[in-house]
């Protein structure tokens, strides 16, 4: 079983992530990481802060000489901006005059709408709205991204399985249906201004956020991760909470700013008939094979072993330029949002984040089903159940 956590805040020192349960022996790297943090910085649309933000990866427990030990893996994250911070997010008590020097202490009592400021406040008992912003900030997806990043090289190393994404809509704009990733399209994708696949679509959506820009707006889209490699069989029919699916849903559901989870083509299968909504099955060179993806590799809450294909909804981004109404808590007013720096558009982000939960996910299954305290023990129960399928 693999459990992971992360701890820190947007303008803290540092993010903390700690990944327990990954087998020994899976070779990993700072520089690995870096290169994952380096991709979700990625993204047209983003704001100020990913041009300077470092992202300052140190590996502090669980990995010697680039192998993990067995024990839990321990990332920590540095933030670029924590000395000008300092003052106002100190863990120790300071001195109120200081404070009010920073120009960074004004009381946050303008809720944003869409954001986690109010029902924050209400439930942690906060008269402003700093203590909960910093929390709920998507600064904290970086350090998921980093332990994203330690199952994403298990999972290549344990069985050759490739986890990446794209931007299938952006703003209302779609990219055209059907076209799936393959493992060598990701160094292009990433080259993409919004990482979509196709061209025509992508100058398209560049389009939609400039304009976004323009009109003090911002905006949302989908991502869609795609999993090759997989073995049939990984989660359960047997209990609602095995289901590889709805392990996969939470996961995806769980990020900043997702609203609405697609597995295959979900939605749209509610609306075709059963007769074109499944993937039939056809023996092909001696091996039982799907002729279409419909169902994006799970069915009864097990991969199929086909491609795996999940799809998360962003809404757009809660800090609008042009600030929505709100109350002053402070005066019980009627007032705007407080704004500040910010993103007009995060969704070629979200699918870095979307491909590390789903990595996380996916990993924890293999490690459910076929066990090992060594990679090379995942391998080989993982090689033996493949070689002994009664079907395949
Ligand atoms: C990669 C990423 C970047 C984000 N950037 C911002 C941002 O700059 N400003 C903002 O208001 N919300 C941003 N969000 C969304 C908020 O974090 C999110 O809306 C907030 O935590 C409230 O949670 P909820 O949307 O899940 O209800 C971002 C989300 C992600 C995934
Ligand atoms: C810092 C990150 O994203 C942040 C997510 C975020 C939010 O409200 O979710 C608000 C912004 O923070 P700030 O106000 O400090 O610029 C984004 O930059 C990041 O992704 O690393």
């Amino acid at each position: 079983m693999l459990r992971w956590l992360t701890a820190g805040e947007s303008h803290g020192p540092s993010l903390a992530a700690i990944l327990e349960g990954l087998p020994a022996h899976v070779q990993v790297t700072s520089d690995d990481i870096a290169d994952a943090l380096a991709r979700r910085r990625l993204g047209y649309g983003r704001g100020a802060r990913m041009k300077f933000e470092q992202d300052e990866v140190t590996i502090t427990g669980g990995v010697r000489h680039g192998l993990s030990q067995g024990g839990p893996v321990a990332i920590q994250i540095g933030n670029t901006e924590w000395p000008k911070w300092e003052t106002v997010m100190s863990a120790d008590p300071v001195d109120p005059s200081l404070l009010k020097e920073t120009g960074r202490n004004a009381a946050l009592t303008r809720p944003r709408p869409g954001h986690a400021d109010l029902a924050g406040m209400q439930k942690y008992d906060f008269g402003e709205a700093r203590p909960i912003l910093e929390r709920a900030s998507a600064r904290e997806t970086a350090a998921r991204v980093a332990l994203g990043r330690v199952a994403t090289n298990f999972l290549e190393q344990v069985g050759g399985i490739t986890v990446l994404s794209h931007v299938v809509e952006l703003g209302g704009v779609p990219a055209p249906a059907g076209s799936v990733p393959q493992p060598g399209d990701t160094p292009r994708l990433d080259e993409d201004p919004v990482r979509c696949l196709d061209p025509d679509a992508s100058a398209a959506m560049v389009a939609r956020i400039d304009q976004a820009h323009e009109d003090g707006d911002t905006l949302g889209g989908v991502v869609e991760v795609v999993v090759h490699g997989l073995p049939p069989g990984l989660g359960s029919h047997v209990h609602w909470d095995r289901r590889l699916d709805s392990r996969l849903a939470g996961a995806l559901m769980g990020i900043q700013a997702i609203k609405g989870v697609e597995v295959g083509d979900g939605f749209e299968l509610a609306a075709t008939p059963g007769s074109l909504a499944h993937d039939e099955i056809v023996t092909e060179d001696g091996h039982l094979r799907r002729v279409s993806g419909r169902s994006g590799g799970t069915e009864g809450g097990m991969s199929t072993g086909e491609t795996l294909r999940v799809r998360a909804a962003m809404k757009p981004i809660a800090t609008v330029p042009r600030a929505l109404r709100t109350v002053d808590v402070a005066t019980g007013e009627a007032t705007v949002a407080h704004h500040q720096r910010s993103d007009v558009c995060a969704v070629p982000a979200a699918g870095i984040v979307a491909e590390a939960m789903v990595a996380l996910v996916i990993a924890d299954a293999v490690l459910e089903k076929f066990g090992g305290d060594s990679l090379g023990e995942t391998k080989r129960n993982l090689e033996s159940y493949l070689g002994s399928l009664r079907y395949s």
